[in-house]
């Protein structure tokens, strides 16, 4: 048994949560730069848990300039194990209405101008992406969403688009009529792949913002409009997040589904062949299989 430290990546709309036992903002240091903002660490109902607002308080980081590999390695560092990411979303069906949150279990990824692995020349690993999310950690989020009174869809394709501007009405409707996505954001990846390569399970809750621009009825998304759906929203995703310590516990078996074990066959550089000073900045990502 491993002791849980659950992590929440905040993201547009949400800087803080409540409610943590012993709360206290730490900076955290890590090989691959500053993470986002100091990270929240404190207990809730006997339950390790850490919060990281993923643009900073203030929102001061782009989508493109979340620093995604020093924050999923400062998780890490501090001994987490899961993570539940917490995004605002465009939505590209009828049915998932602004208000209503998705238990997203896959993506598409269109972003293009960002650092996306912790290996590379001198130690290459290849990890699954198949499956990204974790599915014991997105049954504890349906849960929790459901008890927290929230309408939560289970399962759906988040399109992560680069941004900063919103997509143009042709590719939005490309997005949602011929790759049959069903949200869209702009920074689930490379975060979830890199929560991967770190071996930590991920699971993500999109909360529902707005219709993108394809429907006709609502016209084209806007800041303003997202805000205002955020601020009934926030409330929902941290009432959503008080539920998770009783569903998850103070400790842990193995991953049913293999996240904890990503690396186990990942990498394929001979060890001899290593450059050391990148094995040396893998020591809390891939510590376990590079020794
Ligand atoms: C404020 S709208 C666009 C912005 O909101 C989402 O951020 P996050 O995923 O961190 O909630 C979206 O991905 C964009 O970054
Ligand atoms: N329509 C949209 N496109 C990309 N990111 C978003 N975040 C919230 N709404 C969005």
């Amino acid at each position: 048994m491993t002791e849980t430290m659950i992590a929440v990546i905040g993201g547009s709309g949400i800087y803080e949560i409540d409610g943590l036992e012993g709360a206290a903002w730490t900076k955290v240091e890590t090989p691959w730069g500053d993470p986002s903002d100091e990270i929240l660490s404190g207990s809730l109902n006997g339950v390790k848990m850490a919060f990281l607002p993923r643009h900073g308080r203030g929102h001061v980081h782009s989508p493109t300039t979340v620093p995604y590999r020093a924050n999923i390695d400062a998780l890490k560092r501090i001994g987490v194990t899961d993570i539940i990411s917490v995004s605002a979303c465009g939505s590209f069906r009828e049915e998932l209405a602004p208000g209503d949150f998705v238990i997203v279990d896959q993506f598409i990824d269109r972003t293009f101008a960002r650092e996306k692995s912790f290996f590379g020349t001198g130690c290459v690993a290849h990890v699954s992406v198949a499956h990204p999310t974790c599915p014991r950690l997105s049954d504890a989020c349906e849960t929790a969403a459901k008890s927290a009174g929230v309408k939560v869809h289970r399962g759906g394709t988040y399109l992560a688009m680069e941004g900063p501007q919103f997509s143009t009405l042709a590719e939005s409707l490309m997005y949602k009529n011929s790759w049959g996505c069903d949200v869209i954001g702009m920074t689930n990846m490379p975060e979830a792949k890199l929560a991967r390569e770190a071996e930590l399970c991920y699971a993500s809750v999109a909360m529902i913002t707005d219709y993108d621009s394809w429907h006709p009825a609502h016209g084209e998304v806007e800041v303003a409009d997202i805000i205002r759906v955020l601020q009934g929203n926030s409330s929902k995703a941290k009432a959503l997040v008080s539920q998770l310590p009783k569903l998850l516990g103070a400790e842990r078996d193995d991953c049913p589904h293999g996240c904890d074990k990503a690396l186990e066959f990942a990498i394929m550089t001979a060890p001899e062949m290593r450059d050391p000073a990148l094995v040396a900045k893998l020591d809390a990502v891939a510590g376990r299989v590079l020794g």
